[in-house]
């Protein structure tokens, strides 16, 4: 068991443990409310949602559920509709607990319905994916798609508690399970040389190693959210391989997903800065090899004209300056602020 300690504009635990979902009730008593609402998707309901509600209603709450289709076509608008209307009905109050049980899907939009449901209600976030366990659970980054892009409406909103149980794992998709690696190894790439080395052996489900690189991630993103919670500098960082990678997940019609996007992102933006002399070519080619252990491909789907135009609509763009995440070597990151023409020259650089 593993607790580490965010201390952002709320202080919160993100408890790791195998076998904890059972301790879902604890954890919400511990931060109180009038009611819990469960939201998760159509393939994590049959699961778990069960013994989520049951671990609740144990420990005296009242409690409502929302389930939605599984996959990223329903994080948009009409899904976060839906949920909060779900939340009206079930009569829940600003001083409810909203659940969010699943991946980062869920998360991003049961904590974006949290954030802004009667101005803000309490959520805890139970991660169920590698990916949300590594990354999206923690930090307080919600929010849902629109067609023009990946996250584009959102807020910033820490969660209360977040429960990771590493056993809810074993039932995971392989493909998703590589998504989350994926997330893992940008951790390694941006801050720590140590963990990027340790995923050169690609993680598998069961992964004796699982439990430390989640902590391990974890901990990476808590030092970089304390320090800039609300993404002005630092925190942008975390958006390594990120600005080609919802891109390419945009111009795949969200059929590429997001992990598999990201490695993609990360081993080109990483080619690019090795064209550019910021990072050795050697630093480059490690990146796009581990990206390839995994099974995902370190070269562009798209073209870079299509790319370019993509990626205009990313968020770390400021009038006519792209803030890209950059790498310097293995661990070492930087931001590379890029006019718009400098930009369209490092897509294609990442392209070729
Ligand atoms: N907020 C953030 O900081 C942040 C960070 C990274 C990614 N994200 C977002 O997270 C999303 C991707 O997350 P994801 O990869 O978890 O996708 P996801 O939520 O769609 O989950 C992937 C698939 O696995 C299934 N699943 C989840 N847990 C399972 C389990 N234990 N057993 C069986 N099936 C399970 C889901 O139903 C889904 O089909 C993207 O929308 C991305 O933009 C957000
Ligand atoms: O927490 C963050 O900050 C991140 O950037 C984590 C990313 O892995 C995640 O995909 C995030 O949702 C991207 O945010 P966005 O604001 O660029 O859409
Ligand atoms: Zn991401």
């Amino acid at each position: 068991m593993s607790t580490v300690r965010v201390k952002a504009s709320t202080a919160y635990d993100v408890l790791i443990d195998e076998y904890s979902i059972d301790e879902a009730g604890a954890v919400a008593a511990s931060i109180g409310g009038d009611a819990a609402f469960v939201v998760s998707d159509s393939n994590v309901a049959p699961l778990y949602l069960g013994r989520v509600k049951r671990s609740l209603a144990a420990s005296g709450f009242s409690v409502g559920e929302f389930v939605f289709p599984a996959g990223e076509a329903s994080k948009n608008l009409s899904t976060y509709g839906s949920c909060l209307q779900a939340m009206a009905e079930a009569g829940l109050t600003r001083s409810s607990l909203v659940v969010a049980l699943g991946g980062g899907v869920t998360g991003d939009m049961a904590g974006f319905a949290a954030a802004t449901y009667m101005r803000g209600c309490r959520c805890l976030q139970i991660p169920t994916s590698l990916l949300a366990c590594v990354d999206s659970s923690v930090g307080g980054k919600t929010a849902v798609d629109l067609p023009q892009g990946k996250n584009l409406v959102g807020a910033f909103f820490q969660p209360s508690a977040v429960l990771i149980d590493t056993a809810t794992l074993a039932t995971l998709a392989p493909h998703f399970f590589t998504d989350g690696c994926a997330e893992a190894i940008k951790y390694g790439a941006i801050a720590d040389a140590d963990l990027f080395s340790l995923l050169e052996t690609p993680l598998v489900p069961g992964d004796a190693r699982l439990a430390r690189v989640i902590t391990r991630c974890v901990a990476i993103k808590r030092d970089i959210v304390q320090a800039d919670e609300r993404e002005r500098g630092a925190r942008m960082l975390l958006n390594f391989g990120h600005t080609l990678g919802h891109a390419i997940e945009r111009e795949s019609g969200f059929e590429i997903t997001h992990g598999f996007a990201v490695a993609s992102g990360m081993a080109m933006a990483a080619r690019a800065c090795a064209k550019r002399g910021l990072c050795e070519a050697a630093d480059a080619a490690r990146v796009a090899s581990a990206v390839e252990a995994y099974g995902m491909s370190a070269r562009a789907p798209f073209s870079a004209e299509r790319l370019y135009e993509a990626a205009l609509a990313d968020k770390k763009r400021a009038g006519g300056v792209m803030n890209v995440a950059a790498m310097e070597g293995i661990g070492r990151a930087c931001m590379l602020p890029l006019d718009l023409q400098d930009f369209s020259r490092f897509v294609r650089e990442a392209c070729s």
